[in-house]
């Protein structure tokens, strides 16, 4: 019979013991639960009470995973198709989220700038363990004009700066040694000069078509409300978990 998502195995020896010099990956996943209560509180979610529109909940949620020591709750999956179709996914920041959409910054050049010059398409991914909970947000992306993307870059910090005008991201690497004298000179300009430009770091925001807001539950009822936009407003769905 399956163990509960919570119990670990007794008759096993902890995989996780860190003098273990030959980890088995599968034991280790084994050995893993999610929802822990040691470190997660799964909160009730009444869909019936949820707002109107998806940004209110979003903004809710998102101050509640602050408040409840959720680690980067600001850091997010971006998926983005190439010109083929193939899905690519990968780590950014959100930089904020209104009425015209949620926003994320990167360079143009990139590989996913590329994919999304070709097929301007994404979907965003949080998960917030301490609560259990996951929220989706799917639609088409636009880029903000260059000077609100130089402005967003220069509110950051002197490291976000020199990061960016480090630059050719996505690009073969030849050495260590050569991203070390660049990001040398990024950093000393990034202190120097801290409105520097960089043209290729750009500002996008995804104007969701859907947003989806997962409430774990233990007993794996899980909630999950989707909120498709309509010709009017947007319309709300429960989907089975
Ligand atoms: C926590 C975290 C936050 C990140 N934030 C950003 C970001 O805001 N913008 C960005 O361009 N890359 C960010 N990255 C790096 C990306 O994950 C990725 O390595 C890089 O953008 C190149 O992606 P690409 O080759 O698909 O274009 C972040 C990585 C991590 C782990």
């Amino acid at each position: 019979m399956e163990r509960d998502l919570h119990e670990p195995d007794p008759h096993r020896p902890d995989p996780r013991r860190p003098d273990r010099h030959d980890p088995d990956l599968h034991e280790l996943l084994r050995s893993l639960r999610v929802w822990d209560p040691a470190v997660t509180e799964l909160p009730d979610f009444d869909p019936a009470a949820a707002p109107a529109e998806p940004l209110a909940l979003f903004t809710a949620w998102f101050a509640q995973a602050v408040a409840a020591g959720q680690v980067e709750p600001h850091t997010m999956s971006l998926a983005t198709a190439d010109a083929e179709g193939l899905p690519d996914v990968r780590t950014v920041m959100l930089h904020g989220a209104d009425a015209s959409g949620w926003s994320f910054a990167t360079h143009v050049d990139s590989r996913k700038g590329r994919q999304l010059t070709a097929r301007p398409y994404a979907a965003l991914g949080f998960y917030w363990p301490t609560q259990g909970r996951q929220v989706r947000v799917r639609g088409p992306v636009t880029a903000a004009p260059a000077q609100e993307g130089q402005a967003d870059l220069h509110a950051r910090s002197t490291g976000a700066l020199a990061a960016a005008l480090t630059g050719r991201q996505s690009q073969v690497l030849g050495s260590l040694e050569e991203l070390a004298r660049t990001s040398e000179s990024a950093w000393e300009r990034a202190q120097r000069e801290p409105d520097a430009p960089v043209p290729t770091w750009t500002l996008y925001q995804l104007r969701p078509d859907e947003v989806e807001f997962f409430q774990g539950d233990a007993r794996r009822r899980h909630v999950r409300l989707n909120y498709r936009r309509t010709a009017d407003g947007w319309g709300k769905e429960l989907l089975w978990p």
